[in-house]
């Protein structure tokens, strides 16, 4: 049986008034159903492209992309995407954001049942009582807990997290990748996570794909050999310190740095 998302040899160019600016070259990445693959490389290196092409929103010059076996070849709405700005739109509740996806894909869905689903997620992720307010009414940490709700409300086949993360103070993040946790441990989804942040690789990721440079290949994948039930205690454990230790250096040859070296 295929992997749920494949991404086989992917090459991409944008078109530029300076000519075609090549981003992918040889991006392949398998993520099994089920699975968490976080995905890191230097800036500008092609990230949030490769999200784009797993999303349908637009197609790779050369390669392939595929979902449970099928090409994709336009936006699909069993994709739910959460990014760095969570784009909640103001004249609505946050429950009546998180139920957007529901009105698109599940026209009929009786609004009780999508209050429901809605309601069931928002008290997973703690904004119980809060489902009236509005966005600006809420803080950064809590709007993005809005958005993952959001994102999973109509139980997507694949979940993109395009650093979703990114935004929030240290003590929110980890707070926020806890609650990313415990949503996957309740509601399970396979999902492509984009990411700065090598410890939130390690902590959420079943595997941590490292893209080269731009244009970017799939540079090197660390299979995250750590207890799914991870606590945050354990990225300060000796075998996630040499798991982040090995993906630091893998980001210096990225940037095309070498590998650091150990003081003497
Ligand atoms: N629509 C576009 N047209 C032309 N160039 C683009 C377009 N979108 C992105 N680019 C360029 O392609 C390169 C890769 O962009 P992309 O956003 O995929 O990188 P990224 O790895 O997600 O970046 P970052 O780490 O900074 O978030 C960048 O140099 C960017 O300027």
């Amino acid at each position: 049986m295929p992997d749920l998302i494949e991404i086989t040899d992917v090459r991409h160019a944008y078109k530029t008034p300076a000519g075609p600016l090549p981003v992918l070259d040889g991006l392949t990445l398998s993520v099994p159903e089920g699975a968490f693959a976080a995905v890191v490389g230097p800036s500008g290196c092609g990230k949030s492209t490769l999200t784009r092409l797993v999303a349908g929103l637009m197609r790779p010059d050369a390669g392939e992309v595929r979902l449970h076996g099928s090409p994709v070849t336009s936006p699909r709405s069993t994709v739910g995407m959460a990014f760095q700005n969570p784009v909640l739109l103001e004249w609505r509740s946050i429950l009546d954001n998180v139920i957007l996806p529901l009105e698109i894909v599940a026209p009929r869905m009786p609004r009780r049942d999508r209050v429901a689903r809605a309601m069931e997620l928002l008290d997973l992720v703690g904004l119980a009582g809060f489902e009236n307010k509005r966005p600006s009414e809420l803080s950064g940490g809590m709007r993005q807990r809005a958005s993952l709700c959001r994102a999973i409300v109509h139980r997507p086949e694949v979940l993109i997290l395009d650093e979703p993360f990114g935004a929030l103070d240290n003590f929110t993040r980890e707070d926020l990748w806890q609650t990313m946790r415990d949503l996957r441990r309740q509601e399970p989804f396979t999902a492509i996570l984009i990411t700065h942040d090598l410890r939130e690789s390690v902590f959420l990721g079943d595997q941590v794909v490292v893209l080269s440079g731009r244009p970017a290949r799939t540079q090197y994948v660390l299979d995250v050999d750590l207890p799914a039930d991870r606590e945050i205690d354990i990225l300060y454990q000796p075998k996630a310190g040499e798991m982040l230790h090995l993906l630091r250096d893998q980001i210096r040859i990225a940037q095309g740095r070498g590998p650091a070296q150990e003081a003497a």
